[in-house]
C-alpha cells in the first residue's frame, strides 16, 4: 500500500485525549503501588504513586511534605494492605488514611452506581466533621459523592441520600441505625473501612454497635485503624477480621509518647483549691489560648457561668455533649478563629480535634487513664507548633496517676503553686449562689456530677470517692451545705434511666391528676418562689428546682439521677389507711412486719356480704328471689329459662368481644412500649457514646463535574440538581466512545454503563448507535 493510501488516525476530542492520559496514569500508578517498599522514604506528596487529582487537592490545601506516619502508612495503604497506624497526637494521621481512601476508589474507577466504597468511622461528631472538612479539601478534584452521617436531623432525607454515597464519614450509632433501617443502603461493595481513634471505637462503650456494624460489612475489604494510643488487643482486632495487617508505629521507639515540643507539669492540690487555681491561671494567661478539661457537662456549665460573672478579662467558651449540634459547631468555629480564649470542655474535645494554636491544655480533673491524658494534652503542640500541659491532681490521685503516666512514657514534672499567688474566689461564688437560685442549682449539679464521675471511675487505686473532702468542696463551689447524695449501682441506674423515660411517656395523663392534687395542698413561700417564672437563660433550670426540692435530683434530660439522687428532705412516711397499722409503725415495727400484721388482721375479720347497686344507687343482695306470682304470670318456666339463657349468652358474647378488644389493645400498647423501650435504649446508647439526636447532615455533591459541593441545607433544589447532573453524566457516558473493556481490565471490576431514557430524537439516534456499537 502506498503511503498516501494509509488511513488517517481518527481525530480525538479533548475529552477522549484526557481519558486516554488518565488511563495511562492509572496503569502506571497501579503498577507502582504494588511495591510500597519503594516509597517508604518519600519526602514529598508529588513523589508518591497517586493521581493528579489527589495531588492537586493536596497542593491546594498546602500539604507538600509528608510527616513520618504518612511516609510509612500511605504506601502500604495504597498497596491495599490492612494498616494499624499509631503515632503521636497532631502528627498527621488524618491524611494517612484519607489519601489512600481517595486513591483506592479512584483506581477502581468508582462512581455513584457502585455505591458505598469507603467508610470512615469516628467516635465523636466534631471529629467526624473535621475529617469531612479535610476530605472536602483534598478530594476537591475527584467526583465521588461523600456524606457526613453524624446523627439525625431528618432520618428520611439521610436515608434517601445515604444509598447514593461513595464515601461516608460517620459516627457509630447513627451509622448502625441506617444499616438497620435505611432501605437501599448496603455496604456489599465496600472497599475500605477506616477507624479513626480506633482504640476508643473498639473499647467497651462502642463494642455492641461496632460489632453490629462489622457484621454488615464484607470481609474482603481493606481495613485501616489509626490512633495516638493504639490498641493491640488481639481480641479487638480479631473482631475486625484483618488480613495480615501491617503495624505502623512511627513513634513506638521514641523516648516519649507525647510531642517533643510539649512541656508538661502537674500540681498536687486539694479539691477545694481547684477553682482558685484555675481562676488565677486564667488571670495570668490572658494573652493565651487555653482548653480546660473537666469530667462532666455540669461542671463545665457551672464553671463557665460562674467565671463569666467573675469577668476575668478574656473570652470564655464552653463545649459539652448536652449542647445542640449547631451550638457545638458554633463554639468549635469560634474557638478555632479566636486568638485568645479559654474553652471549658468535657472529653468531647479530647480526641482528634485540631484547634489551631492552642497554647495551654489545663486538666482540671484527673483524666480516667493515661491514654485520655495523652489525647487531651495533644490538643496543643500539634504538627510542629509548641505547647504546654498542666494537670491538677488531688493528693489521693497523684501517686497512682503519675505512675500510670510514667508507664506510658509521658515526661511530666511537678510544680508547686505559691499560696500568695492564688486569689480565692470562694466568697464571690458564695454570694452568686446566695443571691441567685439558678447558680446555686448549677453548683449543686456540678457537685453531684463530679462526685458521680469519681465514684464511677474504674481505677480505684487512683480515684477514691470516699476520701473526697465533700464539705470543703461544696463550700468552694459557693454552696452553703453539702447536697445529700446516695449511690445507686450502675445496673440499677440504667434501669432507672429507661423506666424514667418510659414513665415520662405516661406522664401527661398523670399530670392532670397531679394538678388536681396540688390545688388542695398548702403552699409555702418556697413553693410560690419556685412557681414564679423568670425569663433569663437559666429559667429552665430554675423551674426544675421544683422537682429538685420536692423529689429527686432531676427529672430533666440530665443523667446524674441515673447514678445519684438527692434524698428527699422531708422524710414523711406514707400514711397507712388503718389506724392500727399506723400505731404499729410508730411502735418501731418494720414495714414488712407491719404488712404481715395487716394480713393477719384481715384474716381475722369476718367476710362481708356482697352487695350490688342499681342505677338509682340502691343497694341489693347479689341474688334476690323474684316474687313467685309474677314469675308464673310471665309464662312457662321452661320458655323463660330458654329466653334467659339466650339473653345471657348474648351478654356474655358481647362481654367476650369487649374482653378481646381490651386484650388486643393491651397487646398493642405492650408492643408499642417495647418498641419505645428499644428506641430509648438505642438513644441511651448513642448518648453514652457522645452522640445526640439533634444533628446536621451534609452531603457532598458527586455530579458537580469533578467538584465537591455541600448540599445538606438546600435539600430539594439540590436533589433536582443532582438528578439533572446524574442524568447528564450517564448520558455523556453513553455517548462517549466506549472504552469500557479497557476500563474493566484496569479496575478489575465489571462496569455497567447506564443510560437514562432518551428525550430528543438526537438522543435516540445516539443511543441506537451506542447499542449497535456494543
Ligand atoms: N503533611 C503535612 N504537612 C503539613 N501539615 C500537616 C501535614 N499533615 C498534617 N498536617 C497538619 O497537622 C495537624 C495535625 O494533623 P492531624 O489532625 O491529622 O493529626 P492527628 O495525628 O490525627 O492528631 P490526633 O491524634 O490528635 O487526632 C493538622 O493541622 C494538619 O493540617
Amino acid at each position: 500500500m502506498s503511503e498516501e493510501q494509509q488511513p488517517e488516525p481518527p481525530k480525538l476530542s479533548g475529552r477522549q485525549k484526557r481519558k486516554i492520559i488518565e488511563q495511562e496514569e492509572l496503569q502506571t500508578i497501579e503498577e507502582k503501588t504494588k511495591q510500597p517498599e519503594n516509597f517508604v522514604d518519600t519526602k514529598f506528596f508529588d513523589d508518591l504513586p497517586i493521581s493528579t487529582k489527589t495531588r492537586k487537592g493536596l497542593k491546594r490545601a498546602n500539604f507538600r511534605q509528608l510527616t513520618d506516619i504518612q511516609r510509612k502508612a500511605i504506601p502500604l495503604a495504597l498497596a491495599k494492605r490492612d494498616v494499624l497506624g499509631a503515632a503521636k497526637t497532631g502528627s498527621g494521621k488524618t491524611l494517612s488514611f484519607l489519601v489512600p481512601v481517595l486513591e483506592i476508589l479512584h483506581r477502581a474507577r468508582w462512581n455513584q452506581a457502585d455505591g458505598l466504597g469507603a467508610l470512615i468511622i469516628s467516635p465523636t461528631r466534631e471529629l467526624a466533621v473535621q475529617i469531612f472538612e479535610v476530605l472536602k479539601k483534598i478530594g476537591f478534584e475527584h467526583s465521588f459523592s461523600a456524606g457526613l452521617i453524624i446523627g439525625g436531623k431528618d432520618f428520611k432525607v439521610e436515608s434517601e441520600r445515604i444509598a447514593r454515597m461513595n464515601i461516608l464519614v460517620a459516627t457509630p450509632g447513627r451509622l448502625l441505625q441506617h444499616m438497620d433501617q435505611s432501605v437501599g443502603f448496603d455496604c456489599d461493595n465496600l472497599q475500605a473501612l477506616v477507624l479513626d481513634e480506633a482504640d476508643r471505637i473498639l473499647d467497651m462503650g462502642f463494642q455492641k454497635t461496632v460489632n453490629a456494624i462489622i457484621d454488615n460489612l464484607p470481609n474482603s475489604r481493606q481495613t485501616m485503624l489509626f490512633s495516638a494510643t493504639q490498641t493491640r488487643s488481639v481480641k479487638d482486632l480479631a473482631r475486625l477480621s484483618l488480613h495480615d495487617p501491617e503495624y505502623v508505629a512511627v513513634h513506638e521507639k521514641s523516648e516519649h509518647s507525647t510531642p517533643h515540643n510539649l512541656t508538661q507539669h502537674y500540681i498536687v492540690c486539694d479539691l477545694q483549691k481547684k477553682l482558685d487555681i484555675l481562676f488565677s491561671f486564667i488571670k495570668s494567661h490572658l494573652q493565651n489560648k487555653t482548653i480546660v478539661f473537666m469530667s462532666s457537662c455540669k461542671q463545665t456549665r457551672f464553671v463557665f457561668e460562674a467565671f463569666c460573672k467573675l469577668q476575668p478579662g478574656i473570652s470564655l467558651l464552653h463545649l459539652h455533649g448536652k449542647q445542640k449540634q449547631t451550638k457545638r459547631v458554633e463554639i468549635f468555629r469560634k474557638f478555632t478563629s479566636t486568638q485568645h480564649a479559654v474553652l471549658f470542655s468535657t472529653d468531647i474535645a479530647a480526641r482528634g480535634l485540631d484547634f489551631p494554636a492552642v497554647d495551654w491544655v489545663l486538666q482540671l480533673d484527673c483524666p480516667e487513664d493515661a491514654d485520655t491524658y495523652i489525647h487531651r494534652v495533644g490538643r496543643t503542640a500539634r504538627f510542629d507548633a509548641g505547647g504546654h500541659g498542666l494537670l491538677l491532681l488531688l493528693p489521693t490521685e497523684a501517686e497512682g496517676m503519675i505512675e500510670e503516666l510514667k508507664k506510658k512514657k509521658v515526661p511530666i514534672d511537678e510544680i508547686k503553686v505559691r499560696d500568695s499567688k492564688q486569689k480565692s474566689i470562694q466568697k464571690q461564688l458564695q454570694s452568686f449562689c446566695f443571691r441567685d437560685a439558678e447558680m446555686k442549682y448549677l453548683g449543686q449539679r456540678a457537685f453531684v456530677s463530679y462526685m458521680r464521675s469519681v465514684y464511677l471511675q474504674r481505677n480505684k487505686n487512683i480515684f477514691k470517692a470516699t476520701e473526697l473532702p465533700t464539705e470543703e468542696y461544696a463550700a468552694s463551689l459557693g454552696l452553703a451545705g453539702v447536697p445529700k447524695i446516695k449511690f445507686l449501682t450502675q445496673a440499677k441506674a440504667k434501669e432507672t434511666a429507661v423506666s424514667r423515660l418510659l414513665k415520662e411517656n405516661d406522664k401527661k395523663e398523670e399530670d392532670v391528676e397531679e394538678e388536681e392534687k396540688t390545688k388542695d395542698q398548702v403552699k409555702t413561700k418556697y413553693d410560690r418562689m419556685f412557681q414564679r417564672k423568670n425569663q433569663d437563660i437559666l429559667s429552665e433550670h430554675y423551674n426544675k428546682l421544683v422537682d429538685f426540692e420536692n423529689d429527686t435530683i432531676g427529672k430533666d434530660d440530665d443523667d446524674d439521677e441515673d447514678f445519684m439522687t438527692i434524698r428527699r428532705k422531708d422524710h414523711e412516711l406514707e400514711s397507712e389507711p388503718e389506724e392500727e397499722i399506723k400505731e404499729l409503725v410508730s411502735e418501731n415495727l418494720s414495714k414488712r412486719q407491719a404488712n404481715m400484721t395487716k394480713k393477719h388482721i384481715a384474716k381475722k375479720m369476718t367476710k362481708g356480704e356482697r352487695i350490688v347497686f342499681d342505677d338509682e344507687g340502691n343497694p341489693h343482695q347479689l341474688y334476690e328471689m323474684e316474687n313467685e306470682e309474677e314469675f308464673l304470670k310471665a309464662g312457662d318456666a321452661k320458655v323463660q329459662k330458654e329466653a334467659y339463657i339466650s339473653e345471657e349468652a348474648k351478654v356474655m358474647e358481647s362481654a367476650d368481644w369487649d374482653d378481646k378488644a381490651t386484650a388486643k389493645q393491651k397487646r398493642k400498647e405492650k408492643r408499642e412500649k417495647r418498641k419505645l423501650q428499644k428506641r430509648l435504649e438505642l438513644e441511651e446508647m448513642r448518648r453514652e457514646q457522645g452522640e445526640d439526636m439533634d444533628d446536621v447532615v451534609y452531603t457532598l455533591g458527586s455530579g458537580a463535574e469533578d467538584n465537591y459541593s455541600e448540599s445538606g441545607s438546600e435539600a430539594s433544589s439540590d436533589e433536582e440538581d443532582e438528578e439533572r447532573k446524574a442524568f447528564k453524566r450517564k448520558w455523556r457516558e453513553a455517548q462517549e466512545d466506549s472504552s469500557s473493556s479497557e476500563d474493566e481490565s484496569l479496575s478489575g471490576k465489571k462496569r455497567v454503563i447506564e443510560t437514562d431514557e432518551p428525550v430528543t430524537l438526537a438522543d435516540q439516534e445516539a443511543l441506537a448507535l451506542k447499542l449497535l456499537g456494543a
